[in-house]
């Protein structure tokens, strides 16, 4: 199935307490000018009132459902309620809150399943609080892959990408400590990641033979196994054993001299060892363009590159440029994509 122009996206309203509600408050009266497609907003319908108040944007918001979302859109900011409560309290996360975050997006998951929204975009969430509430995911990530399951895909891989104009990046391990990311780094980890990279920047993204170029883990790519063992005993295996399938992968490289200008032009995507040498290129790049994507999973997931950044919530200065990214390509992804499960 293409062209998924008559639904709208399903967005999750994140972290009460940060950036998230000033956010879609301020894509929506953006909408015009960043063409954006139709969306509605998982989350309180009064807490999207008070901080249009606090902020003084004057937008209305008003009750609808993933049905009448594309109805309302131009007129008002559609709004789903949730059964879960939220506190409007800027800059003060609390568990208390956990049940309403992790119900706007287990919600949006379910609408876009069953087709009532194109995709799901995710405002960002603040981890610690919903831990202490006792969620068991480490982030939006894991929590989608487990949905996924829940939804009936077999045996889901959730793979994180940040994708911004002149940098895709993928992290092999994820939300781990340094430690624990290296002592899970093993050469099945990078193939199978690698692979449904691949098979994503075709069929998502339209490349048709997508280049991979995987990092190394150790200074200089263990310099010859010299700086440590990994890159020749894990990296270099899995990247011979992509190029047999046929996968135009290179690898192990320095991950000091691949980000920059004239390297990016060997590649499409770089895979990388541990979570900050993915991302810190990417954010660094671009912070404000970049998108975090959800790749391996039979529905459509963005998300802007930030967090919560409680300390310039409800300021007025936050500014939504990643969000309506992720908004932008969540809607151009499923327009080239089948999104719906067969269950
Ligand atoms: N997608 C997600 O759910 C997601 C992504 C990243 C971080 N987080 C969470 O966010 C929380 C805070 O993380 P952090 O402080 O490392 O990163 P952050 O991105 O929230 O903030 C880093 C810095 O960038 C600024 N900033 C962030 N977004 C901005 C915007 N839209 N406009 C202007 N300035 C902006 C902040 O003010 C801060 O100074 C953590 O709990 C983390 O887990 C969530
Ligand atoms: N690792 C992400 C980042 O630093 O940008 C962030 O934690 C979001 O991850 P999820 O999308 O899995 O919540």
């Amino acid at each position: 199935m293409s062209g998924e122009l008559n639904r709208p996206l399903a967005v999750s309203i994140g972290e009460p307490a940060g950036i998230g509600p000033e956010l879609l408050l301020k894509a929506w009266t953006m909408r015009e000018e960043c063409a954006l497609p139709p969306f509605y907003v998982l989350g309180d319908k009064s807490l999207l009132e008070a901080r249009a108040k606090r902020l003084g944007l004057d937008v209305p918001v008003v009750a609808s459902g993933p049905l009448e979302a594309i109805r309302d859109f131009s007129n008002a900011l559609p709004a789903v309620s949730l059964e879960n409560v939220m506190s409007d309290a800027p800059g003060q996360p609390s568990a208390d809150n956990a049940a309403a975050v992790i119900e706007a997006i287990t919600r949006g998951v379910e609408d876009v399943v069953a087709g009532r929204a194109s995709a799901l975009v995710t405002c960002p969430i603040a981890k610690k609080p919903l831990y202490e509430a006792g969620f068991e995911f480490p982030g939006h990530t894991e929590y989608l892959g487990h949905l996924a399951e829940q939804h009936g895909a077999s045996a889901p891989r959730a793979v994180m990408m940040l994708a911004g104009p002149q940098l895709k990046s993928v992290p092999i391990t994820v939300h781990q400590s340094l430690r624990d990311a290296i002592a899970a780094l093993t050469q099945k980890e990078i193939v199978e990641v690698s692979r449904i990279v691949h098979r994503e920047m075709r069929e998502r993204f339209g490349v048709a033979q997508p280049r991979l170029a995987i990092a190394g883990l150790n200074p200089h790519a263990g310099e010859g196994g010299t700086m440590g063992l990994e890159d020749e005993e894990i990296v270099r295996p899995a990247v011979e054993a992509l190029r047999a399938e046929g996968i135009d992968a290179i690898g192990p490289l320095p991950s000091d001299t691949m980000f920059h200008a004239r390297a990016r032009e060997n590649y499409d995507v770089a895979l990388c060892m541990y979570h900050d040498q993915a991302l810190i290129p990417v954010k660094t790049l671009a912070f404000d363009e970049t998108v975090n994507v959800t790749l391996g999973l039979p529905f459509i997931r963005t998300s802007p590159d930030h967090g919560t950044a409680f300390d310039i919530a409800a300021k007025g200065i936050a500014l939504p440029d990643s969000l309506i990214a992720a908004m932008k390509l969540a809607h151009q992804l499923a327009r080239n994509t089948s999104t719906r499960m067969s269950v």
